[in-house]
């Protein structure tokens, strides 16, 4: 997790680096039915033995807490990714910025045209309008209304121009944060937080787009008039043009500097402001926790620690600029101070023209006036470095169930269509967080099977449902579908055949008709009607304001917890997987209110592999088998009457549960 500090990145210009970072992951198909749902993010409560982003899962005894790569705001990127990054950006564009160069190339060449024109008046135009000629004089006017008059269109084109680009490269950026985004593991997701790629793809960006905006414009401004001008002082006078150019020593070395301190003290801003909106966006997406445990108070406590941290982190900020600017500014007004006066003398001992002091003078102001500019754009230049390094280290991550070189396939479904056949072939599994969760086990499930997996909580059902619907991949051994490893199966495929549904029903911004039809986007309206009449749901559906075209995040479009579900399985019947996974929600009781949930769960499960981690005892009477679980093993298996008969665990919780029902329905 070390990151090399690089004194030398605020050097790099747009253009450094050549290595295309390529850090554009492919697109992924949508993950299964709410598979984004927080599950198992608070359930890392083991030690974490962190063996880096790409790393295997660790296996064994859990190893003694470490840092986690996780817990820092910069993850870790190759070498100078950064800069790769902004030339990958850059470098398709490159024609467009070259026109943009060459627009402020002779935009400068107009204005620093000013000067000189008033040395040749001084010296030349107004000598000869005492001789009575008016035309010098005439054609500097000229001169300096048409330098002023291009310098303006100049300006207008290139801000144009430049605006293209900038635009351009930010909308590429953004979809590359948010196609990652997509494209990354849900462990990924657990151990990032939502927060941080908020962060990332809004604050960062926008500290991007403020270099180049107005940053990459400065800096190309400032080396063009200080080369301009360095060449003007040069062949006005050399003597005056040396002390310019040696006076940039001390100028450079404070611009040195800055950069070393501005580099910790910019990493350290963008970090703060990271952990605030971090901590803004854990408190709204767990808002109902918050109040129910009356967490304000504490929250605002920890709100307020942060917004310090930040506000101070601001503060050094500006401090470190104002420092820059007063000394650089004292530095160039006494190297100016000096110049004049030794031109002064010059000029009374007629060494010098008057009208070469006083353009050299001007150019001096000129020359020196930009300097704060420079910091101008070193401030920027610092903070999009560091939020480039963040966004770098975000979008090398890899995915930990990376899509297949050769995707393949599955078989035809066999004739009556009764899902397919799943096979955990010598499977272990340990999240990347802890140590094994699952040791090896062997589990066929013949297609159209409907399998119940129970257990006491933290036995790994939903561990073992998550490796089928491959959110992970298995940490040895194989799950194979119809014969076919899920490593290699086509994306596609594979998020078509295997649908998982959770507890927590998630539903998408838009119309019912819309969520219902995420499993099939191309589903005709009475394809979905049909779905949802199937499990029950289409009679709350028409009671909505504007029955399947009511928006479920607006007024009137809120829908009760089981009406979500049944959403869900709406999505679920619709989308019509072989293998459907169901985590079913924790309640343990048949509450006639979860009948209708219940019945739809039923109608979805039919004509399909089917795996439901089941908390109602009427689901797993509905199974044709059941597993029973206990810390990562299958320790029953078999249909419910043989289990019930017998007198194992599964009949012990069989009776368990039975006793809470009768004293649970009244
Ligand atoms: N993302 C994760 N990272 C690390 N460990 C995890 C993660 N998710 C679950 N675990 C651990 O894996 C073990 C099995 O968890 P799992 O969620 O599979 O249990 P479960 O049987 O489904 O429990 P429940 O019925 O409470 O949902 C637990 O010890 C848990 O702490």
């Amino acid at each position: 997790m070390e990151r090399e500090e690089d004194p030398e990145e605020g050097n790099a210009a747009a253009s450094a680096g050549r290595r295309p970072h390529g850090p554009g992951a492919p697109d992924t198909p949508d993950a299964p039915d709410g598979g984004s749902g927080p599950d198992g993010g608070g359930k890392r409560g083991q030690a974490r033995a962190e063996d880096g982003a790409g790393g295997e899962a660790a296996t064994g005894p859990p190893q003694p807490p470490e840092a986690d790569v996780f817990d820092s705001d910069v993850l870790p990127a190759p070498p100078h990714a950064a800069r790769s990054l902004l030339a990958s950006l850059l470098r398709p564009r490159r024609r467009r910025v070259a026109v943009a160069a060459l627009l402020l190339l002779l935009q400068q060449a107009a204005v620093q045209a000013g000067p000189l024109l008033v040395a040749f008046a001084i010296d030349h135009a107004v000598p000869a309008l005492r001789r009575g000629e008016s035309g010098p004089l005439v054609a500097v006017g000229v001169a300096y209304l048409g330098c002023a008059l291009a310098s303006g269109r100049l300006q207008f084109a290139f801000i144009v121009a430049a605006a293209r680009v900038n635009q351009r490269v930010l909308m590429e950026l953004r979809g590359r944060i948010y196609r990652h985004a997509q494209a990354l593991d849900v462990d990924f997701h657990d151990r990032y937080t939502s927060g941080r790629l908020i962060s990332r793809s809004t604050t960062d960006v926008e500290a991007l787009r403020e270099l180049l905006d107005e940053g990459l414009q400065e800096l190309m401004a400032v080396v063009l008039s200080v080369i301009y001008i360095l060449g003007m002082l040069l062949w006005l006078d050399i003597g005056l043009g040396t002390a310019a150019v040696a006076s940039f020593v001390p100028l450079a070395l404070l611009v040195r500097d800055f950069q070393r301190r501005s580099v910790r003290v910019y990493r350290n801003k963008s970090t703060a402001m990271a952990s605030v909106i971090v901590k803004f966006a854990e408190t709204v997406n767990g808002i109902r926790p918050v109040q129910s445990f009356r967490r304000e108070r504490a929250n605002d406590e920890s709100f307020a620690r942060l917004n310090g941290v930040h506000r101070q982190a601001n503060g050094d900020a500006l401090l470190e600029m104002a420092r820059y600017v007063v000394l650089s500014r004292f530095t160039a007004n006494a190297a100016l101070a000096a110049m004049v006066l030794w031109g002064a003398h010059r000029v009374a001992s007629g060494e010098l023209a008057l009208g070469v002091l006083a353009a050299s003078a001007l150019y001096l102001r000129r020359l020196y006036d930009p300097i704060d500019r420079l910091g101008m754009f070193l401030n920027s230049w610092q903070s999009a470095a560091a939020s480039l390094e963040k966004i770098a280290g975000l979008l090398a991550q890899r995915p930990a169930v990376p899509e297949p070189a050769a995707p393949r396939g599955l078989p035809a479904r066999r004739s009556g269509g009764q899902g397919r056949e799943v096979v955990f072939d010598r499977v272990a599994f340990g999240y990347r967080t802890g140590g094994e969760v699952l040791p090896a086990f062997d589990l066929t499930l013949p297609a159209g099977q409907t399998v119940a997996v129970v257990g006491a909580t933290g036995a790994g059902k939903s561990t073992l449902a998550k490796l089928l619907a491959r959110f992970y991949d298995p940490t040895r051994g194989h799950v194979l579908l119809d014969g076919v490893d899920l490593r290699d199966l086509d994306a596609a495929e594979l998020r078509r055949s295997v649908v998982m549904v959770t507890q927590e029903a998630f539903l998408f911004s838009g119309t019912v008709a819309e969520n219902i039809a995420i499993g099939r986007p191309d589903a005709t309206r009475s394809e979905i009607e049909k779905a949802a009449k199937a499990l029950g749901a289409h009679d709350f559906v028409v009671s909505l304001p504007d029955g399947y075209d009511t928006d479920v995040r607006k007024r009137g479009g809120r829908i009760s917890a089981g009406q979500r579900q049944l959403v869900a399985f709406a999505r679920a019947l619709l989308a019509d997987p072989a293998v459907l996974i169901l985590d079913e929600a924790t309640s343990s009781l048949d509450v006639p209110g979860e009948r209708a949930v219940q019945q739809a769960m039923l109608t979805v499960l039919r004509g399909r592999t089917a795996v439901v981690v089941a908390h109602r005892l009427s689901t797993v009477l509905v199974a044709d088998r059941v597993l029973v679980m206990e810390e990562g093993r299958i320790v029953e298996d078999g249909p419910p009457a043989e289990l019930i008969a017998g007198n194992g665990r599964f009949a012990g919780l069989h009776e368990a549960w039975r006793e809470s029902l009768v004293q649970g329905v009244p």
